[in-house]
């Protein structure tokens, strides 16, 4: 199982839907289009931000499930990067401390379940792959997907949220050890209209999965 994990708009979707066909396997999205929360947190952050994030932390649990039952999945956001999230809400005073004790704890709870799985099932995380890019490219990307709700227009809070998160998740991504990682700039390839670039970063994925593999032979 191959995990995506990246900031806002970096462009998640398009790689796994591209690394699920290169490595012919299924991708596991969350539907936002059927998230009856997103829009909502978005303009009632303090309202909304803890039962987003029980919405998620559900969601992910099922995409991890499911994927541990299938012979190869690519998930399209890692459930370790829900709890920056979580966090960044706590920091902001949108989730009370009570709330980010019982989310670790649930959270802590939920990944004990999901160890068994994984043993009984001999499936596990064995590649995430964090994208990154420039703050502004990743601020044009979520201009040019143009759902309303996501836009920093008018929005100094929503921009400092943006700003906040982007810090935190290269933080996140340095201290990330719960499978092997790799990492790749965005703004470096253009997947969807050049092949070569998409040969490139092919490439660069299938060889550090291969070493991966060779590895854990040794
Ligand atoms: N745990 C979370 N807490 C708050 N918002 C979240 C959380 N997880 C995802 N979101 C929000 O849900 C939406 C998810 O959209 P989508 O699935 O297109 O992912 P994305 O992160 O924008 O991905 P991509 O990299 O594909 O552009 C985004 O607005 C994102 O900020």
């Amino acid at each position: 199982m191959i995990t995506m994990a990246g900031m806002i708009g970096v462009g998640k979707t398009t790689y796994t839907n591209y690394m699920a066909e290169m490595f012919n396997a299924e991708p596991l999205f969350e539907e936002v289009s059927e998230n009856p929360i997103l829009d909502a947190y978005y303009s009632e952050p303090t309202k909304y931000a803890f039962s987003l994030q029980i919405y998620f932390l559900n969601q992910r649990i099922k995409s991890i499930k499911r994927g541990m039952r299938l012979d190869r999945a690519i998930l399209d956001r890692s459930i370790y990067e829900d709890a920056l999230f979580t966090q960044v809400n706590n920091m902001n005073g949108n989730i009370s401390d009570v709330e980010w004790n019982l989310y670790q704890d649930l959270l802590a709870n939920m990944m004990d379940d999901i160890r068994i799985i994984s043993e009984n099932t001999n499936q596990q995380p064995e590649l995430l792959v964090y994208l990154t890019g420039p703050f502004d490219m990743i601020l044009e990307k979520i201009k040019r997907r143009g759902r309303s709700y996501e836009q920093v227009d008018g929005r100094p809070d929503l921009l400092a949220y943006y700003q906040q998160l982007y810090t935190m998740y290269g933080e996140w991504y340095e201290s990330y050890d719960k499978s092997a990682k790799m990492s790749i700039d965005v703004s470096q390839y253009d997947i969807i209209d050049s092949e070569s670039d998409r040969h490139t970063v092919a490439k660069l994925i299938q060889d550090t999965y291969d070493q991966l593999l060779l590895t854990s032979k040794i």
